[in-house]
């Protein structure tokens, strides 16, 4: 067989034994050879091949982009493990990498010094999207035999699966709806992770080595300089440069499966090292975790056509304290980063609680105390110049998140963006006051700030004090680029005042405040039901429902019925093919949208 040159993908690797003499003998075929995998040449650890058919065994893998050639020979062994194992004639097979081949061969194995048995070997080898992979994974995944059968999206159900489809596709929906309980508002009080710890830590900590999540670790000077220790953090994890932490260097690994559904994460081969250079600097973040396709194109598009100054973008926060501004912040993080742009989170409030201490009191952040003001102005401009320093690094969006509620600062941040990026300010504004008290007793509950104070009440207070000194100095946005979200989580709908904001991104950042809601609401995910080719065991294609299919739509329309009937806004979303359309079909009441997936 041909070796061919690496090509990067993982390889699908499938061999086949044919001998109709082979079932009388008590002897099983297994494969071994020069890679561990495959018991580096000890014939005690060979991997055994499958019995696929009466005449026919096979055995089949999903081998590490970049694997080494691997040399491997079939031999039998004996079932009762008495005599000894028979390995075929002739010389090695090797095994490469990167190449799309069927080849067909002969092995030979002597019984005796009078009988040889000859059987037939197909070894196929075939690069694999990673659509293919996908696919492989989630029947892995959902216990289903998958295919014997070549062919993208062409995973075959096993028989045992075609009768549990039958039994179960609509019963299990059925008891769903006697046992159904609507899941009430999850509590946001204990074992909530505040959203603030999760931001970005300064750099001045990161310098010392010290990293935490948690802004009220015990042990922190609060007056360290930036730049007390050379920077080393990050030399101390090892990441990939996908940012993912990289495997122990323990060999390749690969799991013997059907159709070569293997473990999704293959350590690299023994020469490849991973350096720490490899590793841009603030890439934590880096890449697309999930937005693939179309998503990721515009963004990609936009990374390389947009205009210049959307490239860089600073979102800063501006609001009285207790109005979801870091609420926001996450959310918008979360989106951004979906859509593939490089983004940060950096709470202000966090630097000050590290620099300072959790314990400051009302009086802290009075307008008129000189040494508060300053405190909170130095950790913003730290702030600041971490996240600029980042975006000098790649990064993309940086998001201030703190009150930036006097002009002063704001015109402070805006000198120090100057030439470097663009900034809009989100602001956010809530005068329904039964909101308010609610969310001043949630951050009482969960700032750190609070962490020690043992009288709840008193805490409230102190915040309330807060408040309203910030409310004495607090000047709205009036200047530059911006965004204000107004009374957006009083239920009535609110509003969102923009002014100069233009291009891709700050385009996407609207449309995703309009439609940020706190309300919480249902999403019920189904499958579709039972289709054609899943009768014949397929999964994928686009043919029909089976009878047992329509049973599951009209039962799943009375389930959706009862469980939205509340729900005055819901919609049915279903993807273009035939079977969940159909699927979705009984359904009445709801709006119905066909994604193209
Ligand atoms: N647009 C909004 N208006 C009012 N409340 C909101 C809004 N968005 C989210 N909230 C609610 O506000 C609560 C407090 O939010 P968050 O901690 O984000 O406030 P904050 O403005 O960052 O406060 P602080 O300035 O004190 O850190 C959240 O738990 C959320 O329920
Ligand atoms: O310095 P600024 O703009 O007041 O914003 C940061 C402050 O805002 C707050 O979130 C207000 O509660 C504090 O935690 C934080 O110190």
């Amino acid at each position: 067989m041909a070796t061919a040159a690496s090509s990067g993908g993982h390889q699908y690797v499938s061999v086949k034994l044919e001998s109709p003499r082979l079932a009388a003998l008590d002897l099983a075929p297994h494969l071994f050879g020069s890679h561990p995998v495959a018991g580096s040449w000890d014939p005690s650890k060979a991997l055994p091949m499958e019995r696929a058919a009466d005449a026919i065994w096979e055995l089949s893998s999903v081998l590490p982009s970049r694997h080494e050639t691997m040399d491997f020979k079939l031999v039998l062994k004996p079932k009762a493990g008495s005599s000894q194992c028979i390995v075929e004639e002739g010389p090695n097979r090797p095994l490469g990498s990167g190449s799309n081949e069927v080849e067909m061969t002969d092995a030979v194995f002597k019984l005796s010094e009078k009988d040889a048995l000859e059987c037939k070997v197909w070894v196929e080898t075939e690069m694999l999207s990673p659509f293919d992979l996908a696919a492989s994974w989630k029947a892995h995944q959902e216990n289903i035999q998958p295919s014997r059968v070549r062919g993208t999206y062409d995973v075959v159900m096993g028989a045992d699966s075609k009768s549990r489809a039958k039994n179960d596709f609509a019963s299990g929906l059925e008891l769903d709806l006697e046992k159904y309980v609507v899941p009430t508002t999850p509590n946001m009080g204990s074992g909530v992770v505040y959203a603030a710890n999760l931001t970005e830590n300064p750099r001045f900590l990161l310098d010392t080595g010290i990293s935490s999540n948690n802004d009220t670790i015990k042990g922190i000077s609060h007056n360290l300089v930036k730049g007390d220790a050379p920077p080393n953090h990050y030399t101390n994890t090892m990441k990939d440069v996908d940012g993912r932490h990289a495997p122990s260097q323990e060999g390749q690994r690969a799991v013997f499966v059907d159709r070569g559904v293997g473990s999704p994460r293959f350590a690299r081969p023994k020469n490849e090292t991973i350096s720490t250079s490899n590793i841009k600097q603030g890439s934590e973040a880096k890449g697309m975790p999930a937005a693939e396709g179309a998503v990721a194109a515009a963004a990609v598009a936009d990374q390389m056509y947009g205009p210049k100054e959307d490239r860089k973008l600073v979102i800063v926060l501006v609001g009285l304290p207790a109005r979801g501004k870091t609420f926001t912040a996450a959310k918008l993080t979360r989106y951004l980063r979906w859509l593939g742009h490089e983004t940060k989170h950096f709470n202000v409030g966090k630097y000050r609680r590290l620099k300072h201490g959790t314990n400051q009191t009302a009086d802290f952040f009075r307008g008129d105390n000189k040494e508060g003001v300053e405190a909170r102005n130095e950790v913003a401009v730290l702030a600041m110049e971490d996240m600029l320093s980042w975006m000098e690094e790649g990064g993309q969006v940086g998001i201030c998140d703190a009150t930036n509620s006097t002009r002063n600062r704001r015109n402070m941040l805006m000198k120090m963006a100057e030439g470097k990026c663009k900034i809009i300010f989100v602001e956010t504004i809530c005068n329904d006051q039964d909101v308010l008290e609610r969310n001043i007793r949630l951050k009482v509950q969960q700032s750190p700030d609070y962490a020690e104070q043992t009288d709840f009440e008193a805490g409230v207070r102190d915040f309330k004090e807060r408040l309203a000194y910030y409310e004495k100095v607090y000047e709205p946005v009036k200047e530059g680029s911006y965004i204000k979200m107004i009374d957006m989580v009083s239920g009535n709908g609110g509003q969102l005042q923009i002014n100069n904001i233009s291009g891709y991104l700050p385009g996407r950042i609207v449309f995703f405040l309009v439609n940020c809601h706190l309300t919480p609401r249902p999403i019920l995910l189904t499958r579709h039901g039972e289709s054609l080719d899943n009768v014949r065991g397929r999964i994928g294609g686009d043919s029909s429902l089976s009878e047992t299919g329509e049973v599951y739509s009209r039962k799943l329309a009375s389930f959706v019925e009862k469980r939205l009937k509340s729900e005055r806004t819901a919609s049915i979303w279903t993807s273009t093919l035939q079977r969940t359309i159909s699927t979705a079909h009984p359904i009445i009441g709801f709006p119905k949208v066909g994604f193209h997936l």
